[in-house]
């Protein structure tokens, strides 16, 4: 996307209080194939997400990363394999169902196409007082209007009287997504899990659903998951990075410490090949990312040993531990590590 390059996100709080967590999760799928056999996806492996009162995460990787499944999970949308989510600390407990109401009205996920959300069938108003309705008692339909008039305009999707009758095949396609993030809000949510949120709008208008997104975040203390392929506007939007490889988290932290100075070779990779208005690379000098591993038999250990070009004898066989390089930025990566004596020895012969 074509952001101003302006750096204008607030700096990560890491005092701001956590509401939605992701604590080591997995998420694996059992899949079949057209001659019926069976194989496990293994999405997401032992991932943690913290979000933030008042804070935008933005989680960045290629397509096929895990990010989706990722915040599936965190909206309780299907059961996590191993590892737990953490609203406001408490265990958010699978055997309670799924939908659960209570949940849902503090944690609300946006996708990626507004229409798909979308009831094609009923107007605005239809869209936005079925979800006012889900969460809060009406005894007053002029109430209820006024609810739904004050959504729209927080939005701005205005002037909210002509468009309150409009279908969202009238709407253009920044409408319906304001449209969508009004309908999340009437449920006055504390968590907003926005899933690539802009990648199907025009360029033109992505900025203003960006802003719309701060001012969310800004006038009501949301916390917010910010799905992305686009470091430009992850960097425009978010107090904080998270990075996804093949379902395995590897490096996370205040926004401009990761991408002024990345500390694992995926992210390095991954910024190199980004196109950055500020980067005085040639958009034709953009790196190839290569392939990613296929999840039904990932890679053992780190699973970018095999693309990493500092690979060592343990990244294949061991998932290096987080560790922490600056004040709030961490990676899981064996260049940043001690490692077992046999292999820090052969490392430093290598080096001289
Ligand atoms: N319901 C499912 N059943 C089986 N496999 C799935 C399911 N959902 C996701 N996957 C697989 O899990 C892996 C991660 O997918 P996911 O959609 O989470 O990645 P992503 O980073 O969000 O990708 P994108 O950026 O393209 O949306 C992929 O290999 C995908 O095919």
């Amino acid at each position: 996307m074509t952001v101003s390059p302006t750096v204008s996100h607030a700096p990560a709080d890491p005092e701001s209080p956590v509401v939605l967590e992701a604590q080591a999760v997995s998420k694996h799928f059992e899949v079949r194939n057209t001659f019926g056999r069976g194989s496990t996806i293994h999405a997401v492996e032992d991932a943690t997400l913290q979000l933030r009162r008042g804070q935008i995460v933005a989680l960045v990787g290629e397509s096929g990363s895990g990010k989706t499944t990722l915040a599936r999970l965190l909206a309780h949308f299907y059961p996590v394999t191993s590892g737990q989510i953490l609203l406001d600390g408490e265990a958010v407990d699978d055997g309670r169902g799924f939908g659960d109401r209570a949940f849902h009205s503090r944690v609300q996920l946006i996708f990626q196409d507004p229409f798909g959300a979308l009831n094609p069938q009923k107007p605005v108003r239809h869209n936005l007082e079925r979800a006012l309705k889900l969460h809060h008692q009406f005894t007053d339909k002029a109430e209820l209007e006024q609810r739904v008039l004050e959504l729209m305009e927080r939005v701005n999707l205005t002037p909210a009287a002509d468009l309150v009758d409009a279908y969202p095949h009238q709407l253009s396609g920044g409408q319906r997504q304001r449209l969508v993030i009004a309908r999340a809000l009437a449920v006055d949510p504390e968590v907003l899990l926005a899933d690539e949120p802009i990648s199907m709008l025009d360029v033109s208008i992505r900025l203003d659903i960006l802003n719309l997104l701060r001012t969310l975040r800004d006038e009501h203390d949301l916390a917010m998951l910010y799905i992305t392929h686009d470091i430009a506007s992850a960097r425009y939007l978010a107090n904080a990075v998270q990075v996804m490889y093949a379902g395995q988290t590897v490096e996370g932290g205040p926004t401009e410490s990761v991408i002024q100075n990345p500390q694992h070779p995926y992210t390095q990779l991954l910024l190199e090949s980004s196109p950055d208005p500020e980067s005085s690379l040639d958009p034709g000098d953009a790196l190839e990312l290569g392939e990613p591993p296929n999840l039904a038999d990932p890679p053992s250990g780190c699973r970018f040993h095999p693309r990493c070009p500092s690979a060592m004898d343990i990244c294949r066989t061991t998932f290096p531990a987080r560790s922490e390089t600056s004040d709030g930025h961490w990676t899981h990566c064996w260049l940043h590590l001690e490692r077992p004596d046999a292999e820090q020895k052969q490392a430093e012969t290598q080096q001289t």
